[in-house]
């Protein structure tokens, strides 16, 4: 299977003389040293690929890049250099109608502000793309229509924009990008003008439209809660350029620098933490020997623990063919919750070994 979309050594440089810009950052230099000559280095070296059905998610500060990484997806910006390829073709080597058709059939783009028409009822603003693709009206309002439902608007079809809240002004803008079946939908920080309880809503419906839905997409956001929660894959950026590629967990557990660790200090490990991370591989062979219940790398950190506190001894994690694949020990469980590693350090107290299972067990 292919990758849906792919990246390859993006550059983007505003500015003077843009290429020598490229040969200067190939060559070692950062952001700041272009600067000094007036040029921008807005997305430096950006390479990954999103597999169909993914939601791979862009990370960063404000000014990192994220949004101009997202417009040279869709073909808004075009790259100083590299190669954006979107089911294997080459995105940059097209031309502006072929680029419009693409984005008017394949993309859909899903933004912060609604910018829905307020003299067009929730329909007809949720049907807007398909009349941008020439669909006729009777099946472009019944897809609308269709949409807005998947989006929990049923009822609401003939209101106009002004009589929904912010929040279900955002699903029309949802229905909207889903109405054209579109498989990749870009969503530039789709859900940061919304109250947190309603953000949160929008999270969960958007990933409970996904298991059905599986689309690809492309999800910018400056929240690294919000980045765990939605992302398969998260890529962080910083400065122009990608960090660290990964899952959440990765991202969380072996963050590639300090900076990418210290986005990660709020973050509730347990919301996002699995048994994989947690567990210990190396296994004597009999731990799954008693009837006690057991987990799999998939279990989540918080069942894991409920489990972990009601025996007396390691958890056994089992793959899913049943093989005994590690243990888990509740006092490497207590660790992954406060410290990055999980490792156990020494108290500095002679009178407490620091490596005693059964007494950190005991106060665990
Ligand atoms: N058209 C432009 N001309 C010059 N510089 C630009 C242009 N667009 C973006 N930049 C610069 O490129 C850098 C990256 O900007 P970008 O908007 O992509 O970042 P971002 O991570 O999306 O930020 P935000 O979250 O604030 O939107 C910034 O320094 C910005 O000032």
């Amino acid at each position: 299977m292919s990758s849906r979309l792919e990246a390859e050594h993006l550059y983007k440089v505003f500015g003077r003389r843009p290429g020598d810009a490229v040969t200067r950052l190939e060559q070692g230099a950062d952001r700041d040293e272009l600067r000094d000559d007036g040029t921008t280095a807005a997305v430096i070296d950006a390479s990954f690929s999103v597999e169909p059905g993914e939601i791979f998610v862009v990370m960063g500060l404000s000014g990192s890049g994220k949004s101009t990484l997202l417009r040279m997806l869709n073909g808004l910006l075009e790259p100083t250099a590299g190669h954006v390829r979107f089911d294997g073709q080459d995105m940059t080597a097209l031309g502006d109608r072929e680029l419009r058709a693409l984005r008017a059939n394949k993309i859909s783009m899903v933004f912060q502000h609604f910018a829905l028409f307020p003299h067009r009822s929730v329909r007809e603003n949720a049907a807007y793309g398909l009349s941008v693709q020439g669909v006729p009206r009777a099946e472009r309002e019944r897809r609308a229509d269709e949409a807005l439902a998947l989006c929990g608007l049923a009822g609401w079809e003939d209101s106009w924009p002004d009589e929904l809240s912010g929040g279900m002004q955002q699903r029309v803008g949802l229905a909207r990008a889903l109405a054209t079946d579109a498989d990749l939908l870009l969503m530039d920080e789709s859900f940061s003008a919304l109250d947190p309880l309603i953000r949160r809503d929008m999270q969960d419906q958007l990933l409970e439209l996904q298991k059905t839905l599986k689309k690809t997409i492309v999800f910018i956001t400056h929240d690294l809660n919000e980045a765990m929660r939605l992302g398969d894959r998260i890529a962080v950026m910083r400065d122009g350029r990608i960090v660290q590629t990964g899952t959440a967990e990765d991202i969380l557990v072996r963050p590639v620098d300090d900076y990418v660790a210290s986005f990660t200090k709020d973050v509730d490990r347990s919301r996002v933490l699995t048994t994989g991370a947690v567990m210990d591989p190396e296994t004597r062979g009999d731990e799954a020997d008693c009837d006690c219940p057991t987990v799999t790398p998939d279990t989540p950190f918080t069942e894991l623990c409920a489990l972990s506190a009601r025996l007396s001894h390691p958890v056994a994690v089992l793959s899913e063919d049943g093989e005994l694949v590690g243990v888990v020990r509740r006092q490497r469980l207590v660790g992954f919750l406060g410290d990055r590693q999980g490792a156990p350090e020494p108290c500095g107290n002679p009178s407490v070994p620091a490596h005693v299972d059964g007494k950190v067990t005991a106060r665990a």
